[in-house]
């Protein structure tokens, strides 16, 4: 999705329409930019004019005044330090305005991200918001720095030359606009080729990240079936075809500015004929000429610029379009309206749970949970069994509000939970994942996610509570300790018991367990059962057991099977029933992991 998708005019006219209006706040600086760049244009304009003004009025003219003269030198040397000086400035408040919007865009960016529903994520690989975080960000930016700057300054440029030219000799500024139509048409003939060569470099550029990143994610797995050789010959023709690509495109741009160059220089060397010939018949002062051939020459460095731009232009309008796609996405779970808003207070909530009717699908017309209804109780335990893509995790899913359910409800003590502000909601339910998240930063910040609420000695006394205290002390910097992204270096286990701690701090009422599936150890197992016991007494709370020794104990263990409750009851009631569960418990007897059973 990262690029190869279709726009339609309309797309593209309100993705640039919506970017743009993050320029509006700055009009005035662009204003002041404006302003910079006509003096620094003109500083510069006026310079051949000053020269040909020495040449014809005072040396051709035999009345050489040396004063004049010196005072024509320092008026050139005083226009040069101000187009410089303007220019400087011009930059510099480009570059802050480009800046300023660019992090408006990312910020705005990163809040949208963050209200999307699970479904977009489904969809939207994480590679590729990185890249439209950061790339294609930075590619709008450019636009509103360099394309903009390009366009008002070399179009003023431009134009302005037109205007002294006029003004110095008509005829010869004739000829010289006769050149215009030659360099539009082979602006346009080239600008298709460049278009092509740019996009096929891009194409092959995303190719290799995509396959990069993707080999770099599996990099375990690559080594542990020695697939280095493999992958690397991949890696390497992808190599090769953006190389390719990259010197094809780097060919047309050289033959593109070479064209302007030569075009640049038969228009010199016919002006010096032209003009020669009519110095020669005293028809032209010397110093028009000598002026003429240098706006000539400054002629073809703004158009080249122009076109020069066009790539930059193109990155940027993709980018625009790639944005636009996220923005316009809106969320598929919304919190209610204000009217069919119920906001029930936190120590009010009892944790009672009824799915009823329960219908669910990701994708439109499949289904993972069929006309499911369960009732639990106020501070029931209850295990979920069920083999893989029995739709546990789905279920969890759906009373986090991660996904709507397509038809039935869920309510929480009564109240259909897409009615309660998603987050209240999420202040209720505590969630502990079967791969918990945590960011870089102490262990501290990460069991009270960053919330400075929550003192040194709150953490401590959770993370005593859950029995993890004892682990944590044994690493290098206690509770200070640093931890890498997403916790590596941390066992499952006690990723799972610092996710506890977390509970035990904000005390949501209602707790969903996903069991780690990775094998602990004795100890941490032991561990984790210990914390589990201590968090849920008191709570409603659902675990999803990937071990049957983890919810053995639990007041109910739901055994589901393709989306459906097959059986439930204690377990002593489900292996006496002999049915789904008691085939289950036998297999798990046999050393297996429930994992390892098909859905069939
Ligand atoms: N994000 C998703 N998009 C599309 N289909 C999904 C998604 N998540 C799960 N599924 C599908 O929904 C079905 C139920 O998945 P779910 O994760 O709820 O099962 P589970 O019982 O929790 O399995 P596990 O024990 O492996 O986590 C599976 O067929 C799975 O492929």
């Amino acid at each position: 999705m990262s690029g190869s998708y279709q726009t339609t005019p309309a797309e593209r006219k309100a993705a640039f329409r919506h970017i743009v209006a993050y320029a509006k706040p700055h009009l005035g600086t662009f204003l002041l930019v404006f302003g910079c760049s006509l003096v620094a244009i003109l500083a510069d304009l006026l310079q051949p004019y000053l020269v040909k003004i020495a040449i014809d009025d005072h040396l051709m003219g035999g009345k050489a005044d040396a004063k004049l003269l010196w005072m024509i030198g320092a008026t050139y040397a005083g226009l040069a330090l101000l187009s410089l000086l303007f220019t400087y400035w011009q930059n510099n408040l480009l570059q802050r305005i480009g800046q300023s919007i660019v992090a408006k865009l990312r910020k705005d960016l990163f809040r949208h991200i963050q209200s999307l529903s699970m479904s977009f994520f489904d969809r939207f690989p994480i590679g590729s918001l990185v890249t439209h975080e950061s790339s294609d960000t930075e590619s709008i930016s450019q636009f509103f720095t360099q394309v903009l700057l390009s366009l008002i300054r070399d179009g003023m440029t431009l134009i302005f030359i037109l205007i002294f030219m006029f003004k110095l000799d008509v005829k010869l500024a004739l000829i010289s606009a006769t050149l215009l139509p030659v360099i539009a048409i082979i602006a346009v003939v080239f600008r298709s080729w460049l278009r092509q060569t740019y996009q096929a470099a891009r194409t092959q550029l995303s190719r290799m990240i995509a396959f990069l990143a993707e080999n770099l994610a599996g990099m375990s797995l690559i080594q542990a079936f020695n697939q280095e050789e493999e992958q690397f010959k991949q890696f390497e023709a992808r190599n090769q075809r953006y190389w390719k690509a990259n010197v094809k495109e780097i060919r047309s741009n050289v033959l593109f500015n070479r064209s302007f160059d030569i075009l640049g220089n038969v228009s010199v060397a016919l002006l010096t004929w032209i003009g020669g010939m009519a110095v020669f018949h005293r028809e032209l002062e010397f110093g028009v000429l000598y002026a003429f051939i240098n706006y000539i020459r400054q002629f073809f460095q703004p158009i080249n610029a122009i076109t020069q731009q066009w790539n930059t232009m193109q990155s940027a309008t993709v980018s625009m379009d790639r944005l636009w796609r996220i923005f316009s996405t809106k969320p598929e779970v919304v919190d209610p309206e204000p009217e069919q808003a119920v906001d029930p207070k936190l120590e009010d909530v009892r944790g009672a749970i009824a799915y009823r009717g329960v219908e669910f699908g990701y994708l439109e017309g499949t289904r993972v949970i069929n006309r499911l209804d369960l009732s639990i109780r106020p501070g029931e335990m209850i295990g979920i069994v069920g083999v893989t893509g029995a739709g546990k995790s789905s279920l969890m899913s759906l009373l986090c509000r991660f996904y709507d359910v397509t038809a039935g409800a869920i309510e929480i003590d009564g109240i259909d939970v897409r009615r309660i502000p998603q987050a209240k909601l999420h202040r209720m339910i505590g969630l502990v994942q079967q791969e918990p998240y945590l960011y870089s930063g102490s262990i501290i910040d990460n069991v009270r996610m960053f919330d400075e609420r929550y003192t040194r000695g709150q953490v401590i006394e959770a993370c005593r509570f859950v029995g993890a205290d004892p682990l944590i002390r044994r690493l290098k910097d206690g509770y200070d300790t640093l931890l890498s992204e997403r916790g590596s270096g941390l066992s499952a286990g006690e990723r799972q018991l610092l996710s506890f701690a977390r509970i035990v701090l904000l005390e949501p009422r209602i707790l969903i367990l996903d069991e780690a599936t990775a094998n602990l150890d004795s100890f941490t197992e032991q561990l984790v059962q210990h914390a589990l016991q201590v968090v849920s007494a008191g709570r409603t709370t659902l675990v999803i057991a990937h071990r049957l020794s983890t919810v053995m104990h639990a007041d109910r263990i739901i055994v589901m099977k393709h989306g459906d409750i097959v059986e439930q009851g204690t377990h002593a009631e489900l292996i006496e029933q002999g049915g789904y569960y008691k085939e289950l418990y036998e297999h798990a007897k046999g050393g297996h992991g429930l994992e390892e059973l098909q859905t069939g």
